[in-house]
């Protein structure tokens, strides 16, 4: 059975410092729910104070609307995979699997086939009797969610689970937890620095800085609006450009960017010191011809990412943007110092407020 969960005003601080900052969250049941942001951010700390593994400072956590304060991790419907995954190394596959059941009093042909059945799960039937070190890395990790699933949570929580693997086992084991997702019904919960893994999984995901929300929402949500300039350079919208002013037009409001003018997303908010332009790399094409393009900026290196290139092309002050080309056209091979003459589809620059700092790169 899938599990609510109600986190409400919820702090955590360790001496001076104050890990989680008056979190207000609802998770509905069954959803798949991703906390997204740069280490020391405080994820780890929610899922610990979900898992039971540590109490807030302030605040109250609920279950299917029951307080689990006072609540032992033992005793919560709730199990983790945690990115040290912590298999028993000189127990069998099986013997991980069967374990938490085994201190449940399950025995015999009904833990066999439990166990079993939770290795068919993720696709490892017939490994029981091996013992961890015969494992791949990418294998140890589907032990450690099959150990976690045997116990039938309604809630499984995914802390960092995919740190260590390599691309293409990180690629199958994502694609797993989808699968598990959907099989087993219950409420994930996935932590992780990974904007691919967030937008890929979510139903519905919160980017975390510094102990607090950015931004609570569907996945398209985070591209489509977001709440400032800190969750646009997270979700990937790295060109991020400071205007000179903002001109009301005729068609709408425009921000002036090295004497060339961005037709802006309305309605705009007030211009402050820390306002940016970001631009989407999708909206942006390059044009025809120089007299209809909306903006002309200097090509100064292309980078080859295989099926796509990405032009960083710069302004008259000297920012610059990046926009995105099939490898295969002519555009992924123009020299530096080229003019570009560039149109911008609708809504592709908005005007943003700051909040905190960007993660670096
Ligand atoms: N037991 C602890 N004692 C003191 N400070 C702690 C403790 N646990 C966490 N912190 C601090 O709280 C803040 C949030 O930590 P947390 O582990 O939740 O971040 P995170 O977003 O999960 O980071 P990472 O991705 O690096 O694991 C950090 O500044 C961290 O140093």
């Amino acid at each position: 059975m899938a599990i609510a969960i109600d986190i409400q005003s919820v702090s955590r601080s360790y001496g001076p410092i104050k890990a989680l900052d008056g979190i207000d969250l609802s998770i509905k049941a069954g959803e798949f729910f991703t906390l997204l942001g740069s280490s020391g951010c405080g994820k780890s700390t929610l899922l610990k104070l979900i898992g039971g593994f540590d109490r807030p400072s302030e605040g109250c956590i609920l279950l299917d609307g029951r307080d689990v304060i006072d609540v032992p991790a033992n005793q919560r419907p709730v199990n983790t995979v945690f990115q040290s995954l912590a298999l028993f190394p000189h127990m069998t596959v099986a013997e991980n699997v069967g374990y938490g059941l085994k201190l449940r009093g399950l025995s015999g042909a009904s833990l066999k086939a439990k166990v079993e059945d939770a290795l068919d799960l993720v696709e490892l039937p017939g490994f029981g009797p091996r013992t961890i070190g015969m494992m791949s890395g990418g294998q140890r990790q589907r032990v450690a969610l099959a150990r976690a699933l045997v116990m039938e949570p309604g809630i499984l929580l995914l802390d960092e689970p995919l740190t260590g693997l390599d691309e293409r086992l990180r690629q199958q084991m994502r694609d797993e937890f989808g699968r598990l997702h959907r099989r087993t019904g219950a409420t994930f919960i996935l932590v992780t620095h990974n904007q691919d893994e967030a937008l890929s999984l979510s139903d519905r995901m919160a980017i975390m800085h510094k102990g607090r929300i950015e931004q609570l929402g569907v996945p398209a949500q985070f591209f489509e609006h977001p709440a400032n300039s800190f969750v646009a350079r997270f979700v990937g919208i790295d060109t991020l450009l400071k205007p000179e002013r903002i001109e009301m037009r005729d068609n709408g409001p425009h921000a002036i960017v090295g004497g060339q003018s961005l037709r802006l997303r309305a309605p705009v908010a007030t211009l402050g010191a820390d306002s940016l332009v970001a631009v989407r790399p999708d909206r942006l094409r390059i044009s025809e011809s120089i007299d209809t393009a909306d903006l002309v900026l200097t090509v100064v290196a292309t980078t080859f990412r295989g099926l796509q290139t990405d032009v960083r092309l710069t302004f008259a002050d000297g920012q610059s943007l990046v926009a995105v080309v099939s490898s295969d056209s002519p555009a992924a091979t123009m020299k530096p110092g080229t003019q570009v003459p560039l149109s911008l589809l609708p809504d592709a620059a908005m005007l943003l407020s700051g909040s905190g700092m960007p993660p670096a790169a």
